[in-house]
């Protein structure tokens, strides 16, 4: 295993609310290079554990490592700056700017070069061909001049997935990817994740459990604020914990 060194690590990572626990001394561990899906039926805690390891929320209690450092206490934005990087958060893109200026800006953002943005294009034209590479990585190079408010919203997210492979992410996170899409997006936006995922780390909340069957490399099954079973996908679907899990437990 040593080739996959643990990238992030939590343990006893606890999170109550007003008394309710909804993430239960957890001990989750995610592997250099895999792409991890976190599932488990409606109210299993999920996207608390999502927003306590994106420091988005606080813990009761536990500790969260991300390579080998402690950052139980760390802000979202100098994680990001360490490359722990949260993406598919519909604000981070600017709406009214077009899809090679929306990339360009977080290259800028990266490069701490934000007052650049008022600049005459003359002084950002350094930054064409590491925005048209990034745009290339996500397949938006045809939707380079349009306004990202006007595009279809699967290429929204591929927008988003630029933006943030322009942060330099060794890991990525991605809270429900496949959310309100149709199926045509659905599939490619899953090879899409695949493909970025590619020499970096990437951990997936979602509900389609095709695409999770499809992509991932290991998957994490949590009920009730607690981990029930980790493998890969044949692994965690014949088990019976799990199984019982999604027809039993999903409504609470
Ligand atoms: N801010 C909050 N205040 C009170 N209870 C909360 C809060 N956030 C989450 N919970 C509770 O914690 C439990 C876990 O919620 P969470 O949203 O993490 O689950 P989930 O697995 O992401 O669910 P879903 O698949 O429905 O999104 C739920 O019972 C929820 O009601």
């Amino acid at each position: 295993m040593d080739s996959h060194p643990a990238i992030l690590e939590t343990r006893g990572l606890t999170r109550e609310f007003s008394g309710f626990v909804a993430v239960s001394d957890v001990n989750f561990t995610v592997r250099s290079g895999m792409l991890h899906a976190l599932i488990g039926p409606n109210g299993a805690g999920k996207s608390t554990l999502f927003n306590l390891l994106t420091r988005f929320l606080a813990p009761s209690a536990g500790q969260i490592f991300y390579d080998g450092q402690d950052i139980t206490k760390a802000r979202p934005a100098s994680l990001a700056r360490r490359g722990l990087v949260r993406s598919f958060q519909i604000s981070s893109v600017f709406p009214h700017l077009s899809v090679h200026e929306n990339v360009r800006v977080a290259l800028q953002s990266k490069h701490a070069e934000t007052f650049g943005f008022w600049k005459s294009d003359g002084g950002l034209s350094k930054y064409d061909d590491a925005v048209d590479s990034l745009l290339a990585d996500v397949g938006l190079e045809p939707y380079a001049q349009r306004i990202a408010v006007e595009l279809p919203y699967g290429r929204k997210r591929a927008l988003e997935l630029a933006t943030t492979l322009a942060m330099e992410p060794r890991v990525i996170l991605l809270d429900e990817p496949m959310a309100g899409m149709g199926q045509e997006d659905i599939q490619r936006t899953a090879q899409l994740i695949q493909r970025v995922a590619k020499g970096r780390t990437v951990v997936m909340v979602e509900h389609n459990l095709s695409v999770v069957a499809d992509i991932s490399d290991r998957i994490t099954v949590l009920r009730r604020g607690e981990i029930i079973a980790e493998g890969d996908y044949d692994t965690v679907s014949a088990d019976p914990e799990v199984r019982q899990a999604y027809i039993g437990g999903s409504h609470d």
